[in-house]
């Protein structure tokens, strides 16, 4: 059964070759934990990193998340279009063990009904061991957008997967458990 004292540990991993540079302010990373906190009412943990853009940094940094520091939930924000340097989804599929293609397909959804560039971004979600990963765009607004659209079935996944129980503002987004636990 899931602890369900623990802080459960969130990771947000900025991937930017300019936000990284300091060529401008990283906004994807506090805007991702501000939508958690504002989300989640269990007790968390944020961590928040900025890497460049590139296929091995971002597999090692979150390889680095997943088996060194436990994270239960990581969110990528970044590199997930078709410009040469955006790897993320290459590095993702170095480092995982399974795929959620309908977290890709519904952000997307409702990211079209905003841009119709939508449709380049190759984000989905996938886990390695017990953490989940769910990759968004770059564009800041993209944060709340994606995760609105699917964070509902996100303490679920958490509970299949064995990670921490997260619960929600049901006012903000309504989990949505099939079995109750
Ligand atoms: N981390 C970020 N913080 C603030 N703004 C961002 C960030 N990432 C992207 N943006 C904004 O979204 C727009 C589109 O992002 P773009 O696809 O060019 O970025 P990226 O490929 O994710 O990152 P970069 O080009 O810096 O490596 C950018 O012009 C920028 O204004
Ligand atoms: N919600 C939302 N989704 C979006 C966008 C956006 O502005 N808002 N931008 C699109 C564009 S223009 C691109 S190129 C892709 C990939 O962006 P990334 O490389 O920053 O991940 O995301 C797409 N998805």
């Amino acid at each position: 059964m899931t602890d369900r004292t623990s802080p459960a540990h969130i990771a947000i991993l900025t991937v930017s070759d300019r936000a990284a540079s300091g060529e401008y302010e990283d906004k994807g990373g506090p805007g991702a934990e501000g939508w958690l906190r504002d989300t989640i009412t269990s007790p968390i943990e944020v961590i928040r990193q900025i890497v460049p853009d590139g296929r091995e940094i971002v597999a090692e940094a979150l390889r680095d998340l997943c088996d060194n520091q436990q994270a239960d939930l990581i969110l990528v924000t970044g590199g997930t279009g078709p410009a040469p340097r955006d790897l993320t989804p290459e590095a993702i599929a170095d480092i995982a063990h399974r795929e959620y293609p309908g977290f890709g397909e519904e952000m997307r959804r409702a990211s079209l009904l905003e841009v119709p560039t939508a449709i380049l971004s190759r984000q989905t979600a996938v886990s390695r061991g017990k953490t989940l990963i769910i990759t968004i765009p770059g564009k800041p607004s993209a944060i709340a957008t994606c995760l609105n659209a699917v964070f509902a079935a996100v303490p679920y996944c958490l509970d299949l997967l064995g990670a921490a129980y997260i619960e929600t503002d049901p006012a903000k987004i309504k989990a949505f458990r099939p079995k109750a636990k």
